[in-house]
């Protein structure tokens, strides 16, 4: 069932007796044609579930769930959503559940009356195969701590799977939602306690879900609609990244978040995270000021629209305002002579203030990014009235051809690039990602570009972009050619690249540094000095370079494998797996979102800082902030509308090792082999430590039968080209880019939320373990998931068998590309080691006696291993 729950779902509650007035009546006075209609609303209205209820003293209840039920089961449009059968009568719900075609969902079973009677509802409940509510309810009461909320569901949760093997994900939990803000102390925490309960829940219990009643939260509140609003989406953002996945939810008294004046929105926070005693006081004073309309107390600050129209174009590129960006342009076109002086005089002349903020490091990149899609906007507008004239010229400071290398998919850095130069009037052609030499040559001569920018972030990528300026040197052009992404370095680009090219080539570490490296370039006065000066800088990288001598003395091959870690092997107890084989995980993203580590988010748009506290930095905080706030916004947005999809792959293998070399079994039965997987063995004297190489992990074979090992590969990018292309495609780069670095963050997430499963569940040798996030990130568990391309097993081909043994292309649409980078781009692949010793190490650099040695394993000639191990090698 859990496909079915891949976003937020919406129980409508409108056919409740108890909960509608007017449901009731029609009811009570037999007009079910028109209860029907309410049925039918409620699904057009976006119910993903409806709540049937007819607990009524006069009503013969068991009798009139059935009738109605009937009747819905006959109405496609409304039985394409499932039926909550809700009643506080057993002999009701088991009458509803015959006649039920579909899964239902029983609304609710609990502990209130003792295990027995609790089993046994249960048992029947797993005979018609639907899922239940379960209220954290016990023989004491209702729950109202968190420590009661979790102690109750757990209990269920434990009968349940241990006594009927209820499937988890078929258990629905309502934690309850009670009431705050009623002036009795006790309830304060009400709403922390049902929030807090959820992580728990979501976190301890796999699988199940977690839903309620909003309504009760504001019932202190009634009469006052726009208070009681922003109360339900305040609790329910809170709750939903807590893993509140489901619930009765009315969607027309819910304000947007975003959309709650900032005023009001700090005070009901206050009430529902509880975060002061003065909470309740301030929000009764404020109460008043919003009531019947509301919105009218939040005055927006709109005094910079009384300035000149050049001033406004300024205000609205620096604060990347959209709202009024056309009609703004337009005015300034109206009095100007021609369209393009428009760009040429008040959009650049602001945008360089906005270069100049940056420069200063007073404006920060998203801010920038978002003043790009301003300047789009403008320009948009702009470009028919500027063709009209046809006058052909081109007044941008340059043209460059961008693109991602061949093999290589990675395009975040080289996008942010991109917006930026744009940002400073260059005139950017982007290739996309995976382009090859000759595209991106001819592209270049084709448009007459002045420059060519090459991107790329994994290590063989390096090796293509050493093949794009061998050939722009055989096809004799005369370009600046600049490198960057994560693994390029000034070094890579002195010793490996600009030899290869006789015109400059130029490291850009970043983006702020590219638009001052371009602009040199670019200029006819200072481009000769520039290249002078680089080629000079890069000689001396490359004379250090030749000089350096290794901090660390290599030894032998054969001294290194005399040197591997070991255990006492013979007496190791080897975990047995609760899986063995493989199978695809499908998971939805609610399910993902506690699990996303929000720091490397930040470093993306280059804001450093550890994730919570850079929120509060004294620097970037504000910025920090609201880019939090963007993501999340657009996170809800993918999450609702199911713009992205995560699956993966997961496999446990019988394995032995053999030296440097894994082999893994058929799950099947143990003996036949499915692959080899090969790795490297640090080189380097360790007068203290061994030398490492993940195959020392596995028990060696001959020594005690087999041990284990694990593979994975994940993505949360399906839906993600499409994405990014439609932001695009409105000129919206800043949304663009943070739809991939989103995209990018929920892969990782599916990465940490998977081994968690394995190490607790699928292999389970850590069945007990209980980490929140920051312990997760922190990687405090047993057992590692070391990558291929990462620094414990540097060479990117392996992946190819962690493909073949999870059937990764077949299954789940994952691809590799001839350099071995994963498709879609938001993916993580590796292998999962159990042993309590287990550590990630750098493999660093190895030594020509175990290059051959491995180019042989591999049945490589030594040229193709150095080519895929050159990182690891000796310059
Ligand atoms: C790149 S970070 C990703 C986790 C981080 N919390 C995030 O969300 O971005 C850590 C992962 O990189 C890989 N990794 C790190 N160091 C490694 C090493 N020395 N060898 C192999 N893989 C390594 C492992 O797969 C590890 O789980």
């Amino acid at each position: 069932m859990s496909s079915q729950f891949s976003t937020f779902v919406n129980v409508g509650e409108r056919t409740n007796v108890t909960g509608s007035a007017m449901f009731k009546r029609l009811i009570m006075s037999e007009d079910y044609e028109a209860a029907l209609d309410v049925a039918r609303q409620q699904v057009e209205n976006g119910a993903q579930v409806i709540d049937i209820n007819m607990d009524e003293a006069m009503l013969d209840s068991e009798a009139a769930m059935v009738r109605f039920l009937n009747l819905i089961a006959s109405e496609p449009d409304i039985s394409r959503v499932p039926i909550m059968i809700d009643s506080s009568k057993w002999t009701v719900i088991e009458a509803g559940l015959k006649c039920v075609q579909g899964k239902a969902i029983v609304n609710s079973i609990s502990l209130k009356e003792g295990e027995e009677s609790f089993l046994a509802q249960a048992k029947k409940i797993k005979r018609y195969g639907a899922a239940t509510v379960v209220m954290a309810f016990d023989e004491k009461g209702q729950a109202d701590t968190q420590a009661r909320k979790f102690e109750i569901c757990k209990r269920s949760y434990d009968l349940l799977l241990k006594e009927l093997d209820f499937p988890p994900e078929d258990i629905i939990f309502d934690p309850n939602i009670f009431a705050v803000a009623t002036g009795i102390e006790e309830h304060n925490n009400y709403a922390v306690d049902f929030i807090e309960a959820t992580r728990q829940i979501r976190r301890e219990l796999p699988h199940c879900h977690v839903s309620g009643g909003l309504s009760n939260i504001s019932f202190s509140f009634r009469g006052n609609n726009p208070v009681r609003e922003a109360m339900h989406s305040v609790f329910l953002y809170h709750a939903i990244r807590a893993g509140m996945d489901m619930g009765i939810v009315n969607a027309g008294q819910l304000e947007v978040y975003d959309e709650i004046p900032p005023e009001l929105k700090d005070a009901v926070e206050d009430v529902i995270l509880n975060r002061n005693n003065q909470a309740t006081d301030r929000l009764l004073e404020l109460a008043p000021k919003y009531q019947g309309d509301g919105k009218a107390a939040a005055v927006e600050d709109l005094s910079w629209r009384e300035q000149n129209v050049n001033k406004r174009l300024e205000h609205a590129l620096v604060k990347g305002i959209t709202e009024y960006i056309i009609e703004d342009t337009e005015e300034a076109r109206l009095a100007a002579e021609r369209p393009l002086h428009v760009i040429e005089g008040p959009l650049m002349d602001g945008m360089n203030v906005v270069g100049d903020l940056f420069g200063e490091g007073k404006m920060f990149l998203p801010q920038v990014v978002k003043s790009a899609r301003v300047m789009k906007k403008a320009v948009a507008h702009l470009q028919p009235y500027i063709e009209a004239e046809k006058s052909g010229e081109n007044q941008s400071n340059g043209k460059i051809i961008m693109a991602t290398v061949k093999g290589d998919v990675h395009d975040i850095g080289k996008n942010i690039v991109g917006v930026v130069l744009q940002c400073n009037n260059f005139e950017v052609v982007d290739l996309g990602v995976m382009v090859p030499a000759a595209k991106i040559i001819q592209t270049a001569i084709d448009e007459k570009a002045d420059m060519i920018g090459l991107s790329g972030l994994i290590t063989p990528s390096l090796d293509e972009m050493v093949n794009v300026a061998k050939e722009m040197q055989r096809l004799g052009l005369d370009l600046p050619l600049l490198i960057g992404g994560a693994t390029t370095s000034k070094a890579h680009t002195a010793v490996k690249i600009e030899q290869n090219y006789e015109h400059p080539v130029v490291y850009v570490p970043n983006a702020s540094r590219a638009v001052g490296v371009c602009q040199k370039l670019i200029s006819k006065e200072h481009r000769g000095e520039y290249a002078k000066q680089i080629s000079a800088e890069y000689e001396v990288v490359r004379q250090q370079h030749a000089r350096k001598k290794p901090r660390t003395r290599a030894i032998s091959f054969a001294q290194a494998r005399e040197n591997r870690f070991t255990c006492d092997w013979q007496n190791y107890d080897v975990p047995k797996p609760n899986f063995i084989g493989v199978k695809t995980i499908s998971v939805d993203l609610n399910t993902l979102r506690p699990y996303i580590d929000w720091t490397p988010f930040f470093l993306t748009w280059s804001l450093a800082g550890k994730y919570p506290r850079i929120l509060n930095d004294e620097v970037v905080g504000e910025e920090a902030t609201s880019l939090f706030h963007d993501a999340n916004k657009m996170l809800d947005d993918i999450i609702r509308h199911n713009k992205l999809q995560a699956k993966g792959r997961v496999g446990i293998f019988p394995a032995n090792s053999h030296n440097e070399d894994i082999k893994v079994y058929s799950p099947k039965d143990g003996e036949a082999l499915l692959g080899v997987s090969h790795h490297c063995r640090q080189q380097t004297e360790k007068p203290k430590g061994f030398n490492y190489c993940l195959s020392d992990y596995v028990m060696p074979e001959g020594v005690n039968g087999h041990d284990y090992i694990g593979a994975f590969a994940v993505t949360a990018g399906i839906g993600e080209d499409e994405l990014a292309k439609a932001y695009e495609a409105d000129g919206d780069d800043y949304n663009s880019i943070m739809s991939k670095a989103i995209a990018d963050r929920l892969a990782e997430a599916f990465a940490e939320y998977l081994h968690e499963r394995v190490r607790k569940e699928l292999w389970g040798y850590a069945k007990d373990e209980k980490l929140d996030n920051n312990a997760l990130i922190g990687e405090k568990y047993q057992g590692i998931r070391p990558a291929p391309g990462y620094a414990a097993c540097p060479e990117h081909t392996e992946k190819q068998l962690i493909w073949d043994l999870l059937d990764v292309e077949n299954s789940i649409g994952m691809k590799l590309t001839e350099s071995y980078a994963m498709w879609p781009g938001a993916a993580v692949s590796g292998w999962y080691f159990a042993h309590p010793d287990s550590r990630y190490f750098a493999v660093a650099k190895i030594q020509r006696d175990q290059l051959e040695d491995y180019a042989a394993r591999k049945n490589w000639s030594i040229e193709e291993a150095e080519k895929w191990l050159m990182p690891n090698l000796q310059d």
